[in-house]
């Protein structure tokens, strides 16, 4: 701020071993906006986040429904409890909604005199609802003055200005030059409200302009992101040489967390956007056992095939079951490549080693199986459209996905059948008169169990390491993977294939 002119690049850098940062805003109890918002993005970079209270919300996704400010006194009583005792490297300040407020949070900064101030003028919450009272933008003015970087979206660069709104790129650039100009600070203005497929944002300051682009995620997931991009900037700002820097990078973030908001299925508004989506989550549910219970309706599907029910019983004509064991040695020719693929990617030597014995394995042993029982049959024939299917979305994840996401989409393979040999080994109790004993000996064999135990310990080990992002792509590929497995054993009987040659 300005009373401490050597400025953040300069001036005592912070000694903890995380940044202490500090955020004066308003509530939102459903989390997307706020100080709940502020703390989620301090959290996410790495900063040991604080929160004073301006205003109580009660609003949701939707919208606010009321506003309660407690008394002033209260409000420095909070901002003193933290500057009396501990130091703060950075504040973000957000909803002060009334003048009294505002003029507390200036009274405040003049005396602890924080070396990094940047202020989110917050007038209108993006439901459209009112946030400051119209006899405080004067007094908001006056924090503009105090804070080092300001973060207006249009409207509230329009009102800082005493001007009309700018609904043209250029024109609010000019605006945020002007107020850069006027007062001194550093402005970073939001293209949030802008129409068109691009959401820019530009730091400016007297002298220069950066613009930073960005695509405009197709989302109604934007709820708080201006809370928190701003804290998201405030935190890292201590630790990066300059606002460009920090702000192009607290931009990058918020791409990503806006992009992986609806998948957090938080409300039925605009809903907020999930600050941890490049993190990996404590305590999450093992990656493993998560895709196993949802992919349960597909489980519950594969066992009321007639070709599972018959394979099972034995009832299965031995032509259908050789007509699968065909396709699944096609099939297999192509899975033992991603195996491979998953152990040329894999993240050390275990992983590395064990997807090389697995892509070993799928050619030797398992087709030895599929030869012994069709030799002599000579069994040819075009590749059904269920192999082609599954194959064709193992290979895309293979050549597009990351490792996390190529052993999610193999794992259904190991799982499955490793499932479903015991339990066909368990109801017949001895193969000796099974028809198909030894197809049920090879998957419901302890050792094909311990492979698919070890394939799930990769699985959950990539996911522990991964980000949501990736965790929810992993979900959708092994989903995906399950998909195919019913519709490969079913493709026998729904359609039949060519004749035995
Ligand atoms: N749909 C979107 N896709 C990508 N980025 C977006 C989108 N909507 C907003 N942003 C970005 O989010 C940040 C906040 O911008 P915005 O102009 O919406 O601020 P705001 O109105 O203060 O936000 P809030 O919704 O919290 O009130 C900016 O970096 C903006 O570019
Ligand atoms: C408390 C609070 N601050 C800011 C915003 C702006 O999104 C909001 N909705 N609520």
């Amino acid at each position: 701020m300005s009373a401490a002119p050597a400025g953040p690049a300069t001036g005592t850098r912070p000694t903890g071993s995380r940044v202490r940062v500090l955020s004066v805003a308003g509530t939102d109890p459903t989390g997307g906006a706020g100080i709940h918002a502020d703390l989620k993005s301090f959290a996410a970079h790495g900063a040991y986040g604080m929160a004073v209270v301006t205003a109580l919300v009660a609003q949701n996704t939707h919208g606010v429904r009321a506003v309660h400010v407690p008394d002033v006194g209260f409000l420095r009583a909070q901002l003193d409890a933290v500057s009396d005792d501990v130091t703060v490297d950075a504040v973000k300040i957000g909803m002060v909604g009334t003048r009294a407020v505002a003029d507390e949070v200036a009274a405040w900064l003049s005396r602890a005199t924080p070396p990094v101030v940047v202020l989110d003028p917050v007038m209108v919450a993006s439901s459209g609802d009112r946030l400051l009272d119209a006899d405080a933008e004067d007094a908001v003015r006056r924090l503009v003055a105090l804070a080092d970087l300001v973060t207006p979206n249009l409207p509230e660069l329009g009102v800082l200005l005493g001007e009309p709104v700018a609904t043209a790129w250029p024109d609010a650039v000019d605006q945020a030059r002007r107020l850069a100009h006027r007062s001194g600070v550093t402005v970073l203005l939001k293209g949030g409200h802008l129409a068109g497929d691009a959401s820019p944002d530009a730091v400016v300051d007297a002298g220069t302009l950066t613009e930073l682009d960005a695509p405009r995620v197709r989302t109604t997931s934007t709820h708080g992101t201006g809370c928190s991009l701003s804290a998201a900037v405030a935190a890292l700002r201590p630790r990066r040489p300059d606002w460009v820097t920090a702000v192009r990078e607290a931009k990058e973030w918020l791409t990503g967390a806006i992009s992986a908001g609806e998948a957090l299925a938080v409300g039925s508004g605009r809903g907020p956007v999930d600050h941890l989506h490049h993190a990996p989550t404590l305590g999450a549910r093992a990656f493993s056992s998560e895709a196993w219970e949802r992919a349960a309706g597909l489980r519950a599907a594969c066992d009321d095939l007639p070709f599972v029910r018959g394979l099972a019983d034995g009832t299965l004509p031995v032509d259908d079951f050789e007509a699968y064991l065909h396709q699944d040695a096609l099939y297999l020719a192509q899975y033992s490549r991603v195996l491979a693929r998953a152990s040329q990617v894999a993240p050390g030597p275990a992983a590395q080693v064990f997807f090389a014995q697995g892509a070993a394995r799928c050619l030797d042993i398992e087709a030895r199986l599929h030869e012994e029982r069709l030799a002599g049959g000579g069994r040819s024939g075009p590749v059904g459209p269920a192999t082609t299917a599954y194959v064709d979305h193992l290979l895309a994840v293979a050549a597009t996905g990351s490792y996390a996401e190529v052993v999610a989409a193999v794992l259904p393979c190991y799982v499955l059948y490793a499932d479903l040999g015991a339990r066909i080994l368990a109801r017949a109790g001895h193969l000796g008169a099974h028809p198909y004993g030894d197809w049920v000996a090879t998957y419901g064999d302890p050792a094909f169990a311990a492979a698919a135990d070890q394939a799930s310990a990769l699985a959950d080990a990539a996911a522990h390491e991964a980000g949501a992002a990736t965790r929810a792509r992993m979900l959708a590929a092994y989903a995906a993977s399950c998909a195919h497995e019913v519709a490969f054993f079913d493709q026998v009987r729904a359609r039949p294939l060519a004749p035995v040659g």
